[in-house]
């Protein structure tokens, strides 16, 4: 298992493109009949792609368990949410499929023995994208599909940024023990995300980002507000946010993202805005 090791903001400043694509950058999720996984120490955060094709894919294919995480199962000690961002597919967990369209999603609790992925055809198969954290307690497995989540219109094409939060995993749709997801996307001729920017002290935040035209690209900020940096992401790759960390995106064109967040808290509007005038 990729494992990334937490990375100070003092030090960060000094760092090239390659070690900071290397710390943060996500890629490849998605290969066929694996599971990928990429375990973060900033709150212990695991992101995980999985694409099945030709076979039923366990969550734990390839994941030496007892030793990526000292549990008999990988939902032993965690909870875990799932997102669908290509064909049509399914997840059982325990003994129940549930089936995830495009942008649907899986919150999977705690205690879960077996979780495994398909897809439904072949030549166009799902690609589920996941954040798993630490949980303490069983909360209830549960589909959630975009046209259920907890819509939010923000932002205005004056700048750029109108777009749909869509909550999914989120304290007022379902309770967890500290994990929520959601799916945001930007109107066509929108681009930018997140702006003003902010940070959480008591959260970290995993974007992945995905419909991004071919040819295309997000150019993804992050960095405290007085020291800003980027990072290229393209297509169907993720960005870990530490906490001190802003996290927004500009794209050469529109684009979807799943945010997922973790930590101290699950207070969505717990948020430290910076004013665009005090960014460097
Ligand atoms: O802490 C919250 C997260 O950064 C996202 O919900 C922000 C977001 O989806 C957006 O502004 O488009
Ligand atoms: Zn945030």
């Amino acid at each position: 298992m990729d494992i990334r090791y937490s990375t100070n903001q003092r030090d960060f400043k000094r760092y090239t493109t390659e070690e900071t694509r290397r710390e943060f950058l996500i890629q490849n999720l998605y290969q066929p009949d694996t599971v990928q996984a990429v375990y973060s120490h900033v709150d212990r955060m695991v992101t995980f792609g999985c694409m099945p094709v030709d076979e039923a894919v366990p969550l734990d294919k390839g994941i030496a368990c007892m030793k990526s995480f000292g549990t008999n199962y990988v939902l032993e000690r965690r909870e875990l949410g799932i997102f669908n961002i290509g064909g049509a597919g399914s997840v059982e967990a325990d003994g129940v499929r549930y089936q995830l369209g495009f942008q649907d999603c899986l919150y999977v609790s705690q205690g879960t023995r077996e979780v495994v992925f398909r897809s439904a055809d072949p030549s166009r198969p799902a690609k589920f994208y996941m954040v798993s954290a630490p949980a303490h307690k069983a909360c209830k497995t549960t589909f959630i599909s975009i046209a259920d989540a907890k819509k939010k219109p923000v932002g205005d094409t004056a700048t750029a940024n109108k777009r749909v939060i869509n909550q999914f995993i989120h304290p007022d749709v379902l309770e967890t023990c500290q994990l929520s997801m959601g799916l945001t996307q930007l109107e066509p001729g929108n681009v930018w995300n997140t702006m003003p920017a902010h940070t959480h002290e008591r959260r970290m935040e995993i974007y992945t980002y995905f419909g991004i035209p071919e040819g295309q690209a997000v150019f993804h900020m992050m960095g405290e507000g007085q020291e800003t940096r980027h990072i290229l992401v393209h297509n169907e790759e993720a960005v870990i946010s530490p906490s001190w960390s802003i996290h927004s995106g500009c794209g050469t064109s529109a684009y979807t993202f799943i945010w997922a967040m973790g930590g101290e808290n699950q207070t969505f509007d717990d948020m430290d805005h910076i004013a665009i005038g005090d960014l460097r």
